[in-house]
Formats: structure tokens, C-alpha cells, sequence
């Protein structure tokens, strides 16, 4: 991974960026998924997690939903445990939060326009969601093997930011990716200031296994413009077709 870096007056130093920019066009494109160790520094990174550790103490995050969670809890047993919160960044002592979104985005912007951008090319990279905090309160929380986006609802990167101090074996937590097509499993300990990208389609099913103790991420999806659409002109046309019109 790369080594730490200074952000310089807000920005960040050259050769930093282009080495970071670097191992994600080439790792995406090799093995559809890319680690990055000591991505902000343990300064930074700290910054974040007091952020991240007010929104939770402030009960800002909560169960995160599936679909009907109640039914999903009863019905199939805990199908995933974590507490979430989305932020904009631009909320009050969330701007660590949002300075990391916007290293983020920049590497994601100069990846998908990269002269070696490869797979990244195919994809035309201007949107996202919002920074998704989430908080997996251990006690064997996990989340069971799934893709993010099956159904090609527009969400192309998954980039996730880990904030665990001195996580060892023990404390579980692992993320387990499954790589299709092949027969290596990931596995990716969710350590402090470790930063993961990984296509957010069925190339990559995943999973996080029971953690034990607390474990804080935040992930935010990059979107690409011409699946999104042709996902929001399903869904309108989807509605338009199945609610019936009203009569008084
Ligand atoms: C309908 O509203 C929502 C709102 C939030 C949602 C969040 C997830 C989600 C997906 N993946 C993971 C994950 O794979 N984490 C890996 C890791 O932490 O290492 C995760 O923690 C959470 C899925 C569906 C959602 C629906
Ligand atoms: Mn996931």
C-alpha cells in the first residue's frame, strides 16, 4: 500500500495521489478489488473516527435496513447487524468525514479517466451516494454473503474506510470477498485507515463474519451515469404501470 501522506494546506502531495491513483487502476482492473493501507495517516484517520464515535454516542446511527427489518429479523434470523447514518460531510463536526469523501471522489474521478483506466473506462463515473457511517456493535453482528448491486441499480465502486485500532484475529469482522469466477477467497481485516475499493456488481459477493467488538466503516457507492438512468426509467416506468390510478 502506499505510505502515509501529508494532506498539504487541504491538498495532497503529488506523488502520493499518483501512486494511490496507481495501484486502483491496477488492482480494480486485475483483481476487481484494491487495499490501501495508512491512506490518510493515523492524524487524519483519528480526526474521523471521533466523528464517526460522536454520531454513534449521539444516537445518530441505526439498525441498518434491509427491506422490512422486523419481518427480516423474525422470519430468516439477522440477516445484517450493522447501525448506519448517511452523511453529507457538510454536517456539523462531520468534516473529516467530508474531507475523506473528497479524496475519495477525486481518485475515483482520475481512476475512471485514467490513460490506463481499462475496465474503469467502460464506466462514465459522476455520481455517488452519500458517505454511509456504519457501526457493527459487535456481539456477532455480521452481515450475511451478498453483492451490493445485483440488479444494475447504477452503483459501480464500492469504497470503504475502516477505523479499527489494533484489530487482531480474535475480534472477527473479517470482510470475506468471493471473487466470481474464481476460486481465491479475500479476506480483508477492517484496520485503521485501511481504504477498500471493489466493484459492486455480482463479480464480488461478500461478507462480514461475526465481529466481536465494535467495528466502524464508512462506505459511499460511485454511481455510473448510463446505468443509473436506465435504472431510474425502470423504476418510473415500473410505478407508472403498477399503481393503478386512484378514482375518487
Ligand atoms: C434501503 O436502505 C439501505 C441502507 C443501507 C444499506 C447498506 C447495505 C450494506 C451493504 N454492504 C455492506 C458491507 O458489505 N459491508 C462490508 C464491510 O463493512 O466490510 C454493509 O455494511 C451495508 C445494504 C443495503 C442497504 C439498504
Ligand atoms: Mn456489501
Amino acid at each position: 500500500g502506499a505510505d502515509s501522506q501529508t494532506l498539504e494546506e487541504g491538498g495532497f502531495n503529488e506523488e502520493w495521489f499518483a501512486g494511490i491513483l496507481e495501484s486502483i487502476v491496477r488492482d480494480l482492473n486485475q483483481y476487481g478489488v484494491c487495499v490501501i493501507d495508512d491512506f490518510l495517516g493515523a492524524e487524519r484517520a483519528d480526526h474521523i473516527l471521533n466523528e464517526v464515535k460522536a454520531l454513534e454516542s449521539h444516537g445518530a446511527l441505526e439498525a441498518g435496513q434491509v427491506v422490512s427489518r422486523q419481518v427480516q429479523d423474525q422470519a430468516r434470523g439477522m440477516i445484517r447487524g450493522d447501525q448506519i447514518a448517511w452523511v453529507t460531510g457538510g454536517e456539523p463536526h462531520c468534516s473529516c468525514i467530508g474531507q475523506l469523501v473528497t479524496v475519495v471522489d477525486s481518485l475515483v474521478a482520475k481512476a475512471n479517466k485514467h490513460q490506463d483506466a481499462g475496465m474503469l473506462a467502460n464506466y462514465n463515473i459522476t455520481w455517488r451516494t452519500r458517505a454511509m457511517v456504519a457501526c457493527y456493535p459487535g456481539r456477532d453482528t455480521h452481515y450475511v454473503k451478498h453483492v451490493d448491486n445485483p440488479n444494475g441499480d447504477g452503483r459501480c465502486i464500492t469504497a470503504i474506510y475502516y477505523l479499527n485500532r489494533d484489530w487482531s484475529e480474535d475480534d472477527g469482522g473479517v470482510l470475506r470477498i468471493y471473487p466470481e469466477g474464481k476460486d481465491q477467497v479475500a479476506s480483508i481485516e477492517p484496520l485503521f485507515d485501511r481504504m477498500l475499493f471493489f466493484w459492486s456488481d455480482r463479480r464480488n459477493p461478500h461478507e462480514v463474519l461475526p465481529a466481536k467488538i465494535t467495528r466502524y466503516a464508512i462506505t459511499v457507492w460511485y454511481l455510473d451515469q448510463k446505468e443509473r438512468n436506465e435504472y431510474l426509467a425502470r423504476l418510473a416506468h415500473h410505478q407508472m404501470t403498477t399503481t393503478q390510478p386512484t378514482h375518487a
